[in-house]
């Protein structure tokens, strides 16, 4: 499985269209014949690509020497799924990124769906004990949704490692919504045995 130092920009731009596909999709008022013609053009795209097909997504090259996907769904540029996170800081136990969700994460009305608030926290927390130097899965994630977390404006997701006990590591984060927390959370994860931070490179 290939290690690239980052993400090619001919797969940002085809996640980037994509995500903007998915948001009209959502949007459009279209009628019924352009919508067919659309999901023709789609499936014309889909079949391009599915002429040259990986087994599992591509690894990429990260901070502090660790591998992650550049598909991940929360962070990965190259994963239309992913809003992306943006501008991501990630250095001694904290990190801090910005999000843009569209309306294609709607939950309550005019809000982010609860579980992708969760998703950022999840991936945030991960991140923060990952460039604390413990690699750690989340085995309990506890979200305090304070009030709702709106789309299409920046977002900005913050966590932190708060200490270890054993295998057990702990983090917190908050997403932050026009200087208002709109979501904390208090996580416990487990080191991953066989995963020190210095043999993650290459
Ligand atoms: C994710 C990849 C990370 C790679 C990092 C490298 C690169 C980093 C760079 C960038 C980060 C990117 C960020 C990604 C973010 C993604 C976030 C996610 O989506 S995480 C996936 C969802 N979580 C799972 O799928 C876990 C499912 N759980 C398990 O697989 C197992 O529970 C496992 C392997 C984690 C632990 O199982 P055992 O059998 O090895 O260990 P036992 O003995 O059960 O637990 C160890 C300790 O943890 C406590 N523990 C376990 N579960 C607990 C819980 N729910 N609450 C409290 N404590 C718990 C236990 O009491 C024990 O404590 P005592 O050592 O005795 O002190």
């Amino acid at each position: 499985m290939p290690v690239l130092a980052e993400v090619p920009a001919e797969r940002r731009e085809l996640a980037a269209r994509v995500r903007e596909l998915v948001e009209e999709i959502v949007h459009t008022d279209a009628p019924a014949a352009d919508l067919l013609t659309a999901a023709e053009w789609i499936a014309g795209a889909t079949a391009l690509l599915r002429t040259a097909r990986r087994d599992r997504p591509m690894l990429l090259a990260h901070d502090g020497g660790y591998q992650v996907s550049m598909h991940s769904p929360v962070e990965g540029p190259g994963n239309p799924l992913a809003p992306p996170m943006t501008g991501l800081v990630a250095a001694d136990g904290e990190m801090r990124a910005t999000a843009v969700l569209s309306g294609a994460y709607e939950g309550p009305p005019g809000r982010v769906h609860g579980g992708w608030v969760a998703a950022l926290l999840d991936h945030a927390v991960g991140r923060a004990v990952a460039c604390a130097g413990l690699p750690a899965m989340t085995v309990s994630l506890t979200v305090d949704y304070r009030r709702g977390t709106p789309y299409g404006v920046p977002l900005t997701v913050r966590a932190r490692f708060t200490g270890s006990e054993g295998r057990r590591v702990f983090a917190t984060g908050e997403i932050v919504a026009d200087g208002e927390v709109t979501a904390e959370a208090s996580a416990i994860l487990v080191a991953i045995r066989g995963l020190p931070a210095s043999t993650q490179d290459g």
